[in-house]
């Protein structure tokens, strides 16, 4: 960890980036420190493109099991969520993130805390800060809805409690199509229809990537692995995503497309399904012209469940690789051990065929 950016980070020192006409060296990301280059790795114009799956598909669910496997990573059209949703959601961090400074940190994120407004957790393991803000819910948005606007928070509520309904709806809906093309169905897991408790359950992310004087140097969200079963992610019309797929391909950019949603595999998945759908390391740049805004929808089990490999999908040829864990427990070690976090939990070697995408600092990107 880097003392001097984590204290700042533990205070949460949020600059306005807007104010920069130069890339000031605190966010300066040399190509000296290898992976954490911004710039660093290939970003390819991969013949392979992601997947784009129609959930109407009659074959969705073998595309579903295809795409986690090969790419941890898929689009999804027709998955009912309404355009006028997703532009309002869009509408709304907009309006969040233009609001003043001073007015945004009135909901700073506490230190130890889980909602708020703030620099990206993951920034204390990183030597540079990240060109971006972002501003995370965990439950209800009241709190920090009424300190951002005493006057005028439930428009911003109405908009963020009707987005995390129908996220959770389609979330579980594609966590059991990830799990049905494994052949898992209900029965094959113990948790089902446990409400457990809310707190800690999913999360929404809002991430405001402003304009950046010198992007190549830059990084909007430095490469990570979600610790979720998956993350559907809304991205504006605006290029920055990309993910990294191993075999000599590198970076990859996710392109927006008209009205899809990004869904990825976090690490919960990978632990369930004993390796088989590994989580995908992603990250985001930034741009000279275009402000970028992304929501994301980080969906996790009831928070005190044990998460393990599924039984099913262990046998003597193919070993328990996990041990279980609640999802508290691994978002403690996550903010812990950051990159080696599933490695923490490991039991036996990974599969071979599963580059360990998780140690991603030895992932050469540079
Ligand atoms: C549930 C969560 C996952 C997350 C940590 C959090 O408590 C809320 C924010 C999430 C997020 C979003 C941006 C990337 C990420 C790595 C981070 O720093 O905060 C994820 C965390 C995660 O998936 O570990
Ligand atoms: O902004 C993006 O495209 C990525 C955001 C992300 O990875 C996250 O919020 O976990
Ligand atoms: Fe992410």
């Amino acid at each position: 960890m880097v003392t001097k950016l984590s204290d700042a980070f533990k205070v949460n020192h949020v600059l306005d980036l807007n104010s920069f006409t130069e890339l000031p060296e605190t966010h300066a990301w040399t190509s000296k420190l290898d992976s954490y280059s911004a710039s660093g790795g290939s970003c390819t114009s991969n013949p392979e493109t992601i997947p784009i799956i129609d959930l109407n598909n009659k074959n969705t669910i073998d595309l579903i099991g295809h795409a986690c496997k090969t790419w941890g990573v898929f689009q999804v059209i027709n998955h009912n969520i309404s355009k006028n949703l997703l532009d309002e959601i869009e509408l709304k961090g907009k309006g969040l993130f233009s609001l003043p400074m001073h007015q945004k940190l009135r909901a700073a994120r506490p230190p130890d805390g889980l909602s708020g407004y703030g620099v990206a957790r993951i920034s204390s393991f990183f030597p540079k800060l990240m060109w971006s803000e972002g501003f995370t819910i965990v439950g209800s948005p009241l709190e920090n809805a009424i300190q951002l606007w005493p006057e005028d928070y439930q428009n911003f509520c109405d908009t963020i409690e009707e987005y995390q309904k129908a996220m959770k709806k389609l979330a579980g809906k594609l966590m059991w199509l990830m799990l049905g093309s494994l052949g898992i169905t209900e029965d094959d897991v113990e948790w089902v229809g446990c409400k457990g408790e809310e707190r800690g359950c999913s999360a929404l992310q809002l991430n405001s990537y402003p304009t950046c004087p010198d992007p190549d140097r830059a990084m909007g969200l430095a490469a990570h692995t979600d610790s979720t079963i998956l993350t559907i992610l809304h991205q504006s019309n605006t290029r920055g995503l990309q993910v990294f797929k191993e075999e000599g391909t590198g970076w990859v950019t996710v392109p927006p497309h008209p009205g899809a949603l990004v869904v990825h595999v976090g690490d919960l998945m990978h632990i369930l399904s004993n390796g088989l759908y590994p989580s995908v390391l992603h990250r985001a740049i930034v741009n000279r012209t275009q402000h970028r805004l992304s929501v994301a929808y980080l969906y996790g089990p009831p928070a005190s469940v044990k998460i393990s490999p599924l039984q099913k999908l262990v046998d003597i040829s193919h070993p328990q690789m996990y041990r279980p864990i609640t999802w508290s427990e691994y978002l403690g070690t996550k903010a812990k051990h950051f990159d080696k976090a599933l490695t923490s939990v490991r039991l036996c070697a990974p599969r071979s065929r599963v580059v360990n995408s998780n140690d991603h600092k030895i992932v050469k990107v540079g």
